[in-house]
């Protein structure tokens, strides 16, 4: 069965000139488009690509909010890929799971004093409520075996290790900023991200 439903050449990055292909899947409803982007035909060409599994963040990849690191890692990803090649998951699943909306509630919460774990919880959420079944999918019918991770979150390796070889883990720096000094401590010491920070 052909689980890929297209793949059309792009270029992405900040000056749109980094060539990419962006593939869509047949196995996914209109709730859950999640898409890969491919850096040099990294799932033709490479033993071990790097891939990156990111969750949508509309604030941060879109806007670059200051609460958070999310589209700094992803400019980070697509410019190391534009050197060695890979492919990013983009998974949809905002807000660790619980969407946009209720991640802007969490937002909330926060600014009273919570922490993001805290409150997910008090939204009578999961800490994250993330999957990462989906991204197994994807990178399956890519024909990916081996691969290099590119994340800090011991979360990731787990819900990837049983099917695929992960031959190295690849940290993304840290990109501090003004207002999202919290949330990166609460990944190190709550969610045990490997982040360079105390
Ligand atoms: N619920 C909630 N989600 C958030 C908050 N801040 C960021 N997010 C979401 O967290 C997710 C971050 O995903 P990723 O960058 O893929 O992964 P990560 O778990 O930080 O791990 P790395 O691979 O190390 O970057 C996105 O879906 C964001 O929307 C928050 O305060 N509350
Ligand atoms: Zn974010």
């Amino acid at each position: 069965m052909n689980e890929i439903r297209a793949r059309i050449n792009l270029k992405v990055g900040l000056h749109s000139d980094i060539e990419a292909e962006i593939a869509t899947f047949t196995m996914f409803d209109e709730n859950h488009e999640h898409i890969a982007l491919i850096f040099q035909q990294a799932d033709k060409n490479q033993q071990a690509p790097l891939v990156r599994m990111h969750s949508e963040c509309l604030t941060g990849d879109v806007f670059h909010s200051s609460r958070c690191d999310c589209g700094e890692q992803l400019d980070e990803t697509i410019n190391l890929m534009k050197e060695q090649g890979g492919i990013i998951l983009y998974l949809r699943q905002e807000g660790r799971g619980i969407g946009l909306y209720n991640k802007l509630d969490a937002y909330v919460l926060q600014s009273q004093g919570m922490d993001t774990y805290q409150a997910n919880k008090h939204l009578g959420f999961a800490e994250d409520a993330r999957s990462f079944e989906d991204a197994v999918t994807m990178l399956q019918a890519l024909a990916v075996t081996d691969l290099r991770l590119i994340t800090n979150n011991p979360k990731k390796i787990n819900a990837l290790k049983d099917y695929f070889n992960i031959i190295e883990q690849v940290n993304t720096s840290l990109h501090l900023k003004d207002d999202n000094n919290n949330y990166l401590r609460t990944k190190k010491h709550h969610g045990k991200h490997d982040l360079k920070i105390d």
